[in-house]
């Protein structure tokens, strides 16, 4: 059969986006993989699945899966996707919807501006909601990395991370120490893993090698952790701003409990089609 897709981005962190609505297909790990590979697929860092909710008071149920087939609980650039290929496909006619992930209800604004905000939920911090292995909740844990020891701070947006702060955002060691903590054991759930380098009080860099995908343009539910991690040291405040390769996001966090707002552009690039 063949499946009509929307090819998208947020900040260049890509997406091949699937409306599961109005087509059926069920789609497996493998197709993700497949479709994913930037030379012999359609090639993305994510595959967004837009499907009916299970619940009635939320509009629509979410799915995400990273280029090496893995399914995760959040995706921060595609839900503002999410939002802008909904309302254009005409799934709804509302600017504001609910939308159901595997780690929890996000809600998303589509401005009059174009911009898409996001209430991402609030960050989870002790290490067995993360995962992480440690022996109590702290502000930042020492990591062993083949001997030396690196200093992170461990946040979950409902999907893991480590954020590392560093001095020179252009020479972090992303492709060297970005896979060693992915993998590290203790992060049993892989992680992604965050370089920030902190410019004054509300504006920061940030790269992020991400947890099945390798380094991307931009991470949504990175510059959330990273911003989550940069106020709770006394770094930043919010709101402030969070400079990625591929573009800016606004990050908005009141503290413990509350909610991480985030703001930034979606775009739409192509359309197409894939035969399952
Ligand atoms: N690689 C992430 C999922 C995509 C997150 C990122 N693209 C974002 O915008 O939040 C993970 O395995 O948790």
């Amino acid at each position: 059969m063949l499946l009509r897709f929307t090819k998208m981005h947020g900040l260049g962190n890509d997406f091949m986006v699937l409306d599961l609505v109005s087509q059926h297909a069920h789609i497996l790990p493998k197709h993700a993989k497949q479709w994913g590979d930037r030379h012999t697929g359609i090639g993305f860092d994510q595959l967004l699945i837009v499907e009916a909710p299970s619940n009635p008071e939320v509009d629509f149920r979410y799915r995400i899966f990273n280029a090496d087939g893995s399914e995760v609980e959040q995706c921060g650039n595609g839900a503002r996707c999410f939002a802008r290929f909904v309302l254009d496909k005409r799934l709804t006619a509302k600017r504001q919807i609910r939308v159901e992930t595997k780690s929890g209800v996000i809600e998303l604004d589509i401005r009059s501006d174009g911009q898409i905000s996001v209430n991402m939920g609030a960050p989870r911090l002790v290490p067995a909601d993360i995962p992480f292995q440690a022996p109590e909740q702290a502000a930042s844990y020492a990591l062993d990395v083949d001997g030396k020891t690196v200093e992170i701070a461990a946040v979950s947006m409902g999907n893991p991370h480590a954020v590392l702060r560093v001095n020179d955002i252009n020479n972090a060691p992303v492709h060297e120490l970005g896979p060693k903590i992915e993998h590290h054991p203790r992060f049993p759930a892989r992680v992604n893993v965050g370089f920030l380098q902190v410019i004054d009080r509300t504006r920061a860099q940030l790269r992020v090698w991400e947890r099945g995908a390798g380094e991307t343009q931009a991470c949504g539910t990175g510059a959330c952790a990273a911003a989550v991690a940069a106020i709770s040291q006394g770094w930043m405040d919010s709101p402030l701003l969070i400079d990625l390769p591929g573009g800016r996001l606004s990050i908005e966090w009141a503290g413990p409990g509350h909610p991480v707002m985030m703001t930034g552009p979606a775009s739409r690039v192509y359309e197409g089609q894939v035969r399952l």
